[in-house]
């Protein structure tokens, strides 16, 4: 037997080794871009409408909170593990709008299996489904995408992470509508660095949208994204929705608290193989193991709005440039360049204005708060 390696010597690419060739457009303005798709799903037969971009379900942007904001721009928001019963039940009677955006998630669990059968037995309107995990190579994880297959018929199926054609095809062949793709690409992944696996997310996206498109089925774009751009390029590399964690951390709708520190506002963000997630769902990292995501403290950002704005307008932007009037037509239009700068980053060390005008009232509250409080106690004065 060879103790010899394969190496693949194709070049794989990431967002940052590409831009998009500006081509003829007979677009007036970025406002007659059409951002909305409408798909019907391979083994649900579902129909859904709406602008394919979905919040990550981690604890902080899988949020019942980022699940109204975005369902007002027809976003998905893919809802953590961690609420109950109950609190699906109340989010659906106050917010029954948002359900059709929104999606439940599991892992390969039977308790997990449980939770699903009993909240979308409670919540009928409620019809994706999102199984995650880390390693979707797993033969338990394919059982498992059967096992959902056959208790939820109609349901909408996401199954990941993977990052290769033959097992997207897989995962499809199994029973998933929708593949989840991204190995280690995310801004608090600590996946490559741990184990060493992982592949370049513009060329996984690629490879395993063909691979999708071939049987009929969709795939999303899971983590990597850092600007609006890169959004527009998971799309252009047929991508047919595109999921986002890190750019919709840090707001309103993030979950967990506001905190100060030397006059600016923060709050935590972390992934979900993190240390702090384990210890907050599973008592700790067991010894057999390594954390796979890192936490950072996050500039407050304010309401989810402004920087969704920000994604939708880049995105429309680009479909001009290209001649593409909808998302849809983008993969179609797309050419890409392969690049050695994107960016000129020569006023990088400049303090920058980023602003994208909106106000951030809760950030001005809390500092002012901040501030009345730290003058009553340097008078001694405990105030009240
Ligand atoms: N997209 C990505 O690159 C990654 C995403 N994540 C995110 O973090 C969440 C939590 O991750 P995590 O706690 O690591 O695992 P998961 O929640 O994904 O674990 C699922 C099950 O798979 C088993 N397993 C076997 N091999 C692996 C492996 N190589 N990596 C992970 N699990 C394995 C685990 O058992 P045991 O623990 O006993 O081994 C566990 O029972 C995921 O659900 C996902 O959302 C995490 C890492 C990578
Ligand atoms: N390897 C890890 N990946 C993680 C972890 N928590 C989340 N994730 C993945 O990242 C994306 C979001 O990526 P971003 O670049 O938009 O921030 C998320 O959907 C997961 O797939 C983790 O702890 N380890
Ligand atoms: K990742």
């Amino acid at each position: 037997m060879s103790t010899r390696p394969h190496i693949d010597e194709e070049i794989k690419l990431d967002f940052n080794d590409v831009l998009f060739r500006p081509q003829r457009s007979a677009l007036k303005s970025r406002a007659e871009v059409n951002l909305e798709r409408d798909f019907i799903f391979l083994h649900s037969r579902r129909q859904w409408k709406g602008v394919p971009i979905i919040s990550a379900n981690m604890d902080t942007t899988g949020t019942f909170e980022m699940g109204v904001a975005l369902a007002n721009y027809k976003c998905i928001t893919a809802i953590h593990k961690y609420y109950t019963p109950a609190d699906w039940q109340i989010f659906a009677i106050r917010k029954p709008q948002a359900v059709p955006f929104v999606a439940i998630s599991a892992g390969t669990s039977n308790k997990d299996f449980e939770t699903v059968k009993q909240i979308t037995s409670n919540i009928p309107d409620l019809s994706m489904i999102c199984l995650d995990v880390a390693n979707g190579y797993s033969q338990y994880f394919v059982d498992t995408v059967h096992r959902y297959r056959e208790a939820f018929p109609r349901h909408t199926i996401v199954a990941g992470n993977v990052v290769t054609g033959e097992m997207t095809q897989e995962l499809i062949q199994s029973g998933a509508d929708i593949v989840k793709v991204g190995i280690g690409p995310g801004s608090v992944c600590t996946t490559r660095k741990q184990t060493g696996v992982g592949y370049p997310q513009l060329s996984a996206v690629i490879e395993c949208a063909q691979a999708a498109h071939e049987l009929s089925a969709h795939v999303i774009s899971d983590g990597g994204c850092v600007s609006p751009g890169d959004v527009a390029k998971a799309f252009g590399g047929g991508g047919d929705f595109v999921m986002i964690g890190g750019m919709f951390g840090g707001h309103d709708e993030s979950g967990g608290e506001i905190f100060i520190r030397d006059g600016q506002l923060f709050k935590k963000f972390y992934g979900m193989s993190s240390t702090t997630a384990m210890t907050k769902y599973s008592g700790g990292v067991a010894e057999y193991r390594s954390s796979e995501g890192k936490t950072v403290e996050m500039p407050y950002k304010g309401p989810v709005e402004a920087t969704l704005l920000d994604i939708l307008g880049g995105v429309r932007s680009t479909c001009t440039y290209v001649g593409a009037n909808c998302v849809m037509e983008l993969a179609q239009k797309t050419s890409f360049i392969r690049v050695n700068r994107q960016l000129n980053e020569s006023l990088s060390n400049l303090r920058t204005d980023l602003n994208h005008g909106y106000a951030r009232l809760k950030a001005q509250q809390l500092l002012e708060a901040s501030v009345i409080g730290k003058r009553g106690n340097e008078s001694g004065d405990n105030g009240e």
